[in-house]
């Protein structure tokens, strides 16, 4: 069948109904040029004398996924948001809303941000079942900005609206339909069919002709908006005080509760133009196409390679990081084996799945019935007889190499030959744990996050010899159990625990020179990480530092740093969130309180460290110590970056988003650094390391780039990465 041209077009039945199709795959965005389409082809049908009424409808299954991202990315670039179209009074209001003929909207697959404005521009609205309906452009820094701040609370009630807006949720048509969104569900081959009859019954009077912009049925007493409005904002400023687009879209909403909704779409339009220009927006809209780009990896996706089918997993240890990956499995119908080295360690191991599997659904993440089937594809084994038709191994085992190539031999013996090798380590060389091997080509890093069936984050640490093959199948498994896969390179802590590892060591040297860590842990979290270092490691367990700072400073030596706290910690009889008592106390039911006590086995440990200058803590302010724990990890991503580690930037962005909850809205990492400025954090460091030693001795990189007035954004040309791992 011949493509369809990309843009709108309209077709008129012996019925009298013109439809009107938007063209514009994968996803039929509404780019510039469409939205002029639909408005041309709007007008061409009221002019017509053979058109008594309008459906619009979008190709390809899908109505649209909303407004051109793109057209916010060149905003961001240039600066001039006069580029943005006047949509909101111009077509939805003035031309489809107040038009001379009814239209219908009939929506199928999804409708989203403009998308849905569009449909509930219109008349009525119909709807494919399981359709995906939402308004999230709060998630890209913006408000609704075609009227729909105004257009959803007149349709769903105020409340629902907030809620759908604020949490920039996805509704389906059934759930839409019981809200009053959706008129009617119909199925996908009929919709088209009720959709016409649907416009035509208003058009011939047998239906109401309801212009959602004059409705009011649904928005209640002023009173009780002003209640509502109250308990939102107060609600937005603890999910998103960092955020200026929460409060703007319930400054919009009220103003057209209050003055109306021709008032409210006005005030929506001006807080919308504003909004794009934001860091928030800046921020957002780069990690979406960051995150999009992840999944192309030259020579590797761009080869015409097919993933193979994975179907069933052995994963090898049923601890803490073996039972989420297991658990992350089975809830996306892949078969697991899981085997252990005893039937305690596997019935433990079967019951933390179990567990993670029953607590989604006293979430209400899953149903009950899915729940036994999500179980039934579990299956213990203490031996290898299960491992014949295995499509890929996970091993997750305790970080020891001679065990690590123990396994890996005997997998290549007991797994088929197109099984891939694949092990969970987060610290130890790839090469030194397929030595014992001849498949080194199969052998491949799956690391995931603790807990791993919640974080998004896959890394899949390739070697020189790891297959493109082999990549794309586990990219492919990444994406079916949900997980943004990101590929990266091989080296102590690859990308992610790489580059931070200076987070935990950089507030830690603050903590030695002298500055208070619970108001480091503040500011940390005022900044935009869900905790602060202390209380990440209260909750990570000590265990975790002792291990995780040797293999550090053994790899990385030079620029870490070390102290005896951890150590009198544990003598103390502290082991953090796990037995209650850390830098925090913790009870049951109650947030973690700052524990005084603590504070005197710090100024033992700031003692024996002796790096406070002349014995007397430093004096910084609340920026610098934001600076001084993270310019250190900026520091060390540079050298991430020129090692080749990662393949681009905007990889490490979502990397430090997704495995290390770096505040999306700052972008990541290295956005962030660039909004910084890389000579700001060259000199910073440059003027830290002379006054506190080598940690915080600026990378050539970073120093590099600084100089040269260079973002650190920008590609590495192949001649300047030093040692390329990929
Ligand atoms: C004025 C208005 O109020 C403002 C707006 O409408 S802002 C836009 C609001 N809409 C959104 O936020 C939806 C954003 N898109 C999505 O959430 C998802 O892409 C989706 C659910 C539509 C589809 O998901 P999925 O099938 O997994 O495909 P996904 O890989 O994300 O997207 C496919 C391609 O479409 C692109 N795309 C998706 N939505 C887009 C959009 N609104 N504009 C431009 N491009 C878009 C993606 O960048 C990707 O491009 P690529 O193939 O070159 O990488």
């Amino acid at each position: 069948m011949a493509k369809r041209p990309v843009g709108v077009t309209l077709e008129v039945g012996n019925d009298g109904v013109a439809v009107i199709s938007i063209n514009n795959p994968p996803v039929n965005s509404l780019a510039i040029p469409i939205l002029a389409g639909i408005k041309e082809k709007f007008e061409e049908a009221f002019k017509r004398d053979d058109v008594k009424a309008l459906v619009v409808f979008g190709q390809g299954g899908k109505f649209s996924g909303g407004f051109d991202i793109n057209v916010f990315g060149h905003v961001h670039k240039t600066g001039d948001n006069s580029v943005l179209p006047d949509v909101s009074i111009d077509l939805l209001v003035n031309t489809i809303g107040d038009g001379k003929k009814p239209a219908v909207a009939a929506v199928e697959g999804l409708a989203l941000g403009g998308g849905l404005e569009l449909a509930m521009g219109c008349h009525a609205r119909i709807a494919a079942p399981r359709a995906q309906l939402g308004l999230p452009e709060l998630t890209l820094g913006v408000i609704p900005g075609f009227g729909g701040t105004q257009l959803l609370p007149r349709l769903v009630g105020l409340s629902k609206a907030i809620e759908i807006m604020l949490l920039s949720k996805s509704i389906t048509s059934e759930e839409g339909k019981k809200a009053g969104l959706i008129d009617e569900i119909a199925s996908s081959s009929e919709l088209l069919n009720v959709a016409r009859h649907w416009a035509l019954d208003i058009a011939e009077r047998r239906k109401p002709w309801l212009r959602t912009l004059h409705r009011t049925d649904k928005l209640g007493s002023l009173a009780e908006a002003r209640n509502i409005l109250k308990m939102a904002r107060q609600q937005a400023k603890q999910i998103a005080g960092n955020m200026p687009q929460h409060q703007a879209c319930l400054d919009a909403i009220e103003e057209g509760v209050v003055h109306g909704a021709y008032s409210g779409v006005l005030r929506e339009e001006k807080l919308f133009k504003e909004l794009v220009l934001s860091d928030t927006s800046k921020g957002l809209v780069h990690i979406f196409f960051a995150q999009r780009t992840t999944s192309k990896v030259p020579n590797v996706t761009d080869i015409g390679l097919k993933p193979r089918p994975v179907k069933k997993v052995a994963v090898i240890g049923g601890g803490l990081m073996g039972s989420g990956i297991a658990t992350a499995l089975i809830l996306s119908n892949i078969y697991v084996v899981l085997k252990e080295v005893n039937s305690e360690y596997l019935l433990k191991g079967i019951k933390a799945i179990e567990a993670n599997v029953r607590g989604l659904v006293s979430r209400k993440k899953l149903a009950e019935d899915k729940a036994e089937k999500t179980l039934s594809l579990l299956k213990g084994a203490l031996d290898y007889s299960e491992f014949k038709d295995v499509d890929m191994v996970i091993e997750a085992v305790v970080e020891n190499i001679s065990l690590k190539q123990k396994l890996f031999s005997e997998f290549e013996k007991v797994c088929p030959p197109h099984c891939i090798l694949a092990t969970n380590t987060s610290t130890i060389d790839l090469n030194l744990v397929g030595e014992r091997t001849k498949s080194q080509d199969r052998i491949v890093g799956a690391h995931f996050f603790s807990p791993a069936h919640v974080m998004p984050l896959l890394e899949i640490v390739r070697t020189e010899k790891t297959s493109a093959q082999v990549i794309v199948d586990l990219m492919t498994v990444g994406k079916i159990i949900k997980k943004v896969p990101v590929v990266v390179g091989n080296c102590t802590g690859f990308a992610v625990n790489r580059a931070f590892f200076p987070y935990n060591q950089g507030a830690q040297f603050l903590l030695h020179l002298g500055v208070d860590p619970f108001r480091i842990d503040q500011l940390i979290s005022d900044f935009g990480l869900p905790m602060g270092p202390f209380q990440l490691q209260d909750l990570a367990g000590y265990g975790v530092a002792v291990a995780v700072k040797k293999i550090f400073a053994s790899a990385f030596a030079g620029r870490t740093f070390d102290s005896s706290l951890i150590d009198l910690l544990i003598k103390s009889g502290r082991n953090g969130k796990n037995n209650g008592k850390g830098y925090y106390i913790y009870e049951k039911g109650s947030k973690p309180k700052p524990d005084p006590s603590v504070l005197p086995i710090i100024e033992e440990s700031r003692k024996l460290a002796n790096v406070m200058p002349g014995g007397k803590p430093i004096s910084v302010t609340d920026r610098e110590i934001v600076e001084m724990v993270l310019f250190p990890v900026v520091n060390e991503s540079c050298r991430v970056l020129e090692e080749g580690i990662v393949i681009r930037a905007s990889d490490l962005d979502v990397a430090s988003v997704l495995g290390m909850s770096f505040p999306s809205y700052r972008g990541g990492i290295i956005f962030w650094a660039d909004t910084v400025g890389a000579d700001y954090i060259y000199r910073n460091l440059k003027k830290w390391s002379e006054a506190y030693g080598s940690f915080y001795k600026p990378s050539r990189f970073l120093e590099e780039r600084a100089k040269r007035g260079i973002p650190l954004s920008a590609p590495i040309s192949t001649s300047s990465a030093t040692n390329s791992r990929l």
